[in-house]
């Protein structure tokens, strides 16, 4: 449709062009011929949009701050097109062209292209931070792609406005994986330099980008290629659907959807199993045997239909090696599927578990999802216990690695004489001691995976100069042999030092440093988070899950002084803490109470005390529990004391056994002694009027 018009000869298709602009501008007649139909629609709308064609002032200028905010919209966009787009320029180079990406809105937002052309272009505006929507600059590739949601070649005078009409611009609508617009790409010429393959090339590329958008987005799922031809799996033709464990398709390719949806009268969705008749199992089982397998799948109609699983997570995996339910092949549902992950089950976890709604571990993730699958080396900083290794391992499960080994090694806990040979590995008998068959070190048994080196900053300096020589030259040398053995790793570091400081120091080498710093994600401490309820709700179902029992709760007057505890050994600690907890519950108990916390959790300083409590100290209080309470009652007025909670817990139970101490004591899940303290101290309190 948008290429027969450049096949024409030039000179007669630009008289035949003048006469269409002079037959709609002057007389006011839909031209008949000379223009696309696409172009004729177009001007119709610009023109009911009130635009002049002889203005030369824009509408419109490059503006930086939209420029920084359609970048920060697209980011996703912009980070999986600028890779295509250099390919792109690369084909056209010294044509004077520039590959122009937008957003959905038609802004500019990422452009290349040779220097010369690059300067004509600005001079209308056609650089990032410019809009090029209709309403902005009539007919042109970019606004008229998005206007009609199809790819668009507008060449020199089909521009609406006069002064565009030296460009020559081909562009194509690139759709998210839900089929909704997310920008165009467009490559814009001198209009003399027009190359017919323009459109070809900018609609392979615009799959290219989609493609990428839909492996990212849906990088936890199971990925399904098919093609009605078996050399067509694996090529830009193929259709592709996202597949949860449980057999729901939940995105489609635009070949995929069209496809669907001429088998389903509903459109998208449905299941694996009413697509293809057939249970996602069959193929995995095909998988297991050979991971590239090719499946050939006899459809209802009569047809075959070829089919690939491109890519499994171990999760997924695992969820499929469990026993198929009984519905036809359908793989059982995995529970976690929906992002209740057991969070210690590292082997399942992925980056999106983490993001429990604090916002600085969304940056993190939001950070480190940016680099999946890229060559990119990861540096986690946090204090001890804030979760780095739960994190490296939830990044490495969660890129295309996810099936390969994730390796890790402390740096810190391995005795400097013996971090050489865990790294390296050894031959047989290279030292005293070593075994007589070798051993191979960490970094090759993270070929293909992830290497993960906790407490990096620990690392004997040595060690940091032949570790350097690994990560440049991607071969390692076994200690005491003479053979360099290649190895594909993907790196993640994580320290709880400041780097930087340690480089000052000389404690740790400048190139090195550069080397696992490439892009660095800080988690906060658990202190500073604003999600500690949500992961203390995790811990206690995975610490009831592991103890066998049902559902388990915290009361909201305990939680909040976990929330305004300092945790100085952060998540860990918290962790312990509940794992306590749920062990010190009688059989008949679900409630955590405060008799099952440490009493420090109850006696320490509020994290923020700094704010002074505007009611002071209770009577009669000691003053830790004085300014803990205080804090409590400066946060939620009229909130009653955790002490007095429990006084009346006490007596309610109290009432409830008829004053039977161990009966009581045997309800509220402490000893007779402990409970007869507590009686006391609160029998003393109220003597004191507190
Ligand atoms: N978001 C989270 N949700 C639930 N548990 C978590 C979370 N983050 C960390 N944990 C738990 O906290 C503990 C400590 O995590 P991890 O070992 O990853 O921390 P770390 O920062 O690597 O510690 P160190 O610096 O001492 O090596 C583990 O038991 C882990 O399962």
């Amino acid at each position: 449709m948008a290429t027969e018009h450049a096949l024409a000869q030039p000179v007669a298709r630009e008289y035949r062009l003048q006469r269409a602009r002079s037959q709609f501008f002057e007389e006011g007649v839909l031209p008949e011929d000379g223009v696309p139909e696409q172009i004729v629609d177009s001007w119709v709308r610009c023109r009911d949009l009130g635009l002049d064609r002889a203005s030369s002032e824009a509408r419109d200028h490059a503006d930086r701050l939209r420029l920084a905010e359609a970048r920060d919209r697209s980011a996703r966009l912009v980070e999986h097109a600028s890779g295509v787009m250099e390919h792109v320029f690369e084909q056209i180079r010294a044509s004077g062209s520039l590959v122009i990406l937008s957003d959905a809105r038609g802004t500019i937002v990422h452009s290349l292209g040779d220097a010369e052309f690059v300067d004509k272009a600005s001079r209308v505006a056609l650089q990032p931070g410019a809009c090029w929507s209709e309403a902005a600059r009539g007919t042109n590739a970019i606004g008229t792609t998005i206007a009609a949601s199809a790819p668009t070649v507008v060449l020199g005078g089909e521009h609406f406005l006069d002064h565009n009409a030296f460009l020559s611009c081909t562009a194509a609508p690139i759709l998210d994986p839900r089929g909704t617009l997310a920008g165009v790409l467009d490559v814009s010429c001198d209009q003399r330099a027009h190359q017919r393959h323009s459109l070809g090339l900018v609609r392979l590329s615009v799959q290219l980008i989609e493609r990428r958008l839909f492996e990212t987005e849906f990088a936890n799922e199971i990925l399904v290629a098919f093609h009605e031809r078996p050399e067509y799996v694996g090529s830009l033709q193929e259709g592709l659907i996202a597949v949860t464990a449980d057999g729901m398709v939940v995105g489609a390719n635009s070949i995929a959807r069209e496809w669907i949806h001429r088998r389903l009268e509903t459109g998208t969705g449905g299941t694996f199993a009413e697509l293809f008749r057939q249970g996602l199992g069959k193929i995995a089982d095909r998988v297991r045997s050979s991971s590239d397998a090719l499946v050939r799948l006899n459809l209802r109609d009569g047809s075959d239909l070829y089919v690939q699983l491109r890519s499994m997570r171990a999760h997924v995996r695992s969820a499929m090696d469990a026993p198929a339910a009984a519905d036809g092949g359908r793989p059982a549902v995995l529970a976690e599927a929906g992002g209740n992950r057991a969070p210690a089950d590292k082997g399942r976890i992925v980056l999106e578990t983490l993001a429990t709604g604090d916002a600085g571990i969304a940056r993190a993730v939001d950070r480190a999802r940016r680099i999946l699958g890229k060559d990119i080396p990861l540096l986690i900083q946090g204090e001890s216990g804030v979760g780095k290794e739960l994190f490296a391992t939830a990044f490495h499960n969660s890129g295309p690695r996810a099936s390969g080994a994730f390796v890790a090694l402390n740096c810190a806990a391995v005795p400097e004489s013996l971090i050489e040979s865990e790294l390296f590995g050894y031959v047989g008998g290279a030292f005293t001691g070593a075994r007589k068959e070798g051993s191979i070190g960490k970094i090759q048994q993270a070929h293909g995976g992830t290497l993960f080196l906790d407490e990096i900053g620990d690392m004997p300096l040595g060690m940091q100069a032949r570790l350097l020589r690994v990560l440049q030259e991607r071969c390692v040398t076994p200690v005491g042999s003479l053979k360099s053995i290649p190895v594909d790793i993907s790196l993640v570091c994580a320290t709880h030092r400041v780097l930087r400081d340690a480089v000052a120091r000389g404690e740790f080498r400048e190139d090195l440093y550069y080397r696992v710093n490439s892009l660095t994600v800080a988690l906060p401490p658990l202190r500073e988070r604003s999600d500690i309820r949500c992961i203390v709700d995790r811990l206690l179902r995975l610490e009831a899950a592991e103890a066998g029992r049902g559902e388990l709760s915290i009361g909201d007057d305990v939680m909040r002084f976990i929330e305004r505890y300092a945790w100085p050994g952060n998540v860990r600690q918290l962790h312990n803490v509940i794992r306590v907890a749920v062990a010190l519950l009688d059989p008949d108990e679900d409630e955590i109470l405060p008799s099952h916390l440490p009493e420090d959790l109850f006696l320490a300083d509020p994290v923020d005390d700094a704010k002074p409590s505007p009611q002071g100290p209770g009577p009669g209080m000691p003053p830790a529990v004085a300014a803990t309470a205080g804090g409590l009652a400066a946060l939620e007025p009229g909130a009653r004391r955790l002490d007095q909670l429990e006084v009346e817990l006490i007596e309610r139970v109290m009432r409830e056994v008829g004053g039977n101490l161990s009966a009581a004591a045997r309800t509220l899940g402490v000893s007779r002694n402990r409970l007869y303290r507590k009686l006391g101290r609160a029998g003393a309190r109220q003597a004191a009027g507190g």
